[in-house]
């Protein structure tokens, strides 16, 4: 059991955000809400029932009711709402800062204009106290070709987001498929991450890093079974953005006692925890550090150490960085002092 100190710690502690897909923060009632409002029929009947499907075997049972549940957005209005929900949930989990994912192929597939999702997330960005900044992420289960359209859709909104990602279905989808989009984006100067080594194996890691060029590895936690991998990414401090709830539900571990954060922390890694899809997985930032720290032997200094990854890891200018972590610093600071 954590003790009332350590969950204090945890949840007052500032934090960065850098691993959240904005439509795995759509929460069923909102779902049910915006499905009403825009006359779209959903195939279950309530609320409970919606929440009651949330039993997933692996990545791709969730993917299929996360993108089934992205459909009742149609609206500029509709993205706006999904996403100030999200940050005011993240300001009250004291995220000071957060990069969120956005998925235009869910939308732009079903007919909803790329200005419209991207004007729709940007506009409640700007009106959040949160700092937050925008990734687009390609869905690799489509082709390079739909990722290369999507960039050229993007373009006319270049400055409304900072880099691009990779998500959707690993297994037998490898970064490779995505060289020539990656190596765009780089040239235009866009901040590179891809998910890898969630289900997929260390060798997409490798990839990712090599030919795509990616910054920080979304997930990654399968890195422990390669000992070079692992000692490449120590040794880079390539950030792995880890998401310990998503990691259980989607049976990446059977329990959060065997998760492998401890062991990934004490690689010397430069690993952060984050939310994934917290509509879908049973909680916010907070209910991740909560839910790792209560079952994991993990204390004070492993927090701070996530604190101050969770900044240094983050597509932040230096100036900002190094107040965000001077704020940390200060935190901890005054959380042991009692202590001393
Ligand atoms: N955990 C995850 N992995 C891959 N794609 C995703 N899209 C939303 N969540 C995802
Ligand atoms: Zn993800």
């Amino acid at each position: 059991m954590l003790d009332e100190q350590m969950r204090n710690i945890l949840q007052q502690m500032p934090k960065a955000e850098l691993h959240i897909h904005i439509e795995g923060s759509l929460e069923p009632e909102l779902i049910f809400a915006l499905a009403q409002r825009n006359s779209v029929s959903l195939p279950y009947a309530s609320v409970d029932e919606l929440r009651k499907a949330y039993d997933f075997t692996d990545l791709q049972s969730f993917l299929d009711i996360y993108y089934a549940g992205a459909s009742v957005l149609l609206k500029e209005q509709d993205f706006y709402d999904m996403t100030a929900a999200y940050l005011a949930r993240a300001q009250a989990d004291n995220v000071r800062h957060a990069e969120i994912f956005f998925d235009p192929q869910t939308h732009t597939a079903r007919g909803v204009p790329f200005e419209t999702v991207i004007n729709g997330i940007w506009r409640a960005c700007q009106d959040s106290p949160v700092s937050a900044t925008l990734i687009m992420c390609f869905l690799r289960h489509l082709s390079e070709d739909d990722a290369l359209a999507t960039l050229d859709e993007a373009l006319p909104f270049r400055d409304k987001f900072i880099g691009v990602g990779l998500d959707s279905s690993e297994q037998g989808h490898p970064p490779e498929k995505f060289c020539r989009v990656f190596e765009r984006c780089r040239q235009l100067g866009l901040r590179l991450v891809a998910h890898a080594g969630e289900e997929g194996p260390p060798a997409y890691i490798e990839t990712a890093l090599d030919l795509l060029n990616v910054e920080r590895i979304d997930h990654g936690v399968r890195c422990l079974e390669d000992a070079e991998l692992t000692a490449r990414l120590a040794r880079e401090q390539i950030a792995l953005t880890v998401c310990p709830l998503s990691n259980i539900k989607l049976r990446v571990f059977d329990t959060m006692d065997e998760h492998n954060l401890l062991q990934l922390l004490d690689a010397g890694l430069a690993v952060t925890v984050n939310s994934d899809d917290p509509a879908y997985f049973g909680g916010y930032i907070n209910d991740n550090f909560l839910s790792a720290f209560d079952s994991l032997p993990l204390g004070v200094e492993h927090a701070r150490t996530l604190a101050r990854n969770s900044f240094s890891a983050a597509f932040l200018e230096g100036e900002a960085k190094r107040g965000y972590l001077n704020e940390v610093d200060r935190f901890f600071q005054q959380a042991t002092a009692s202590k001393d």
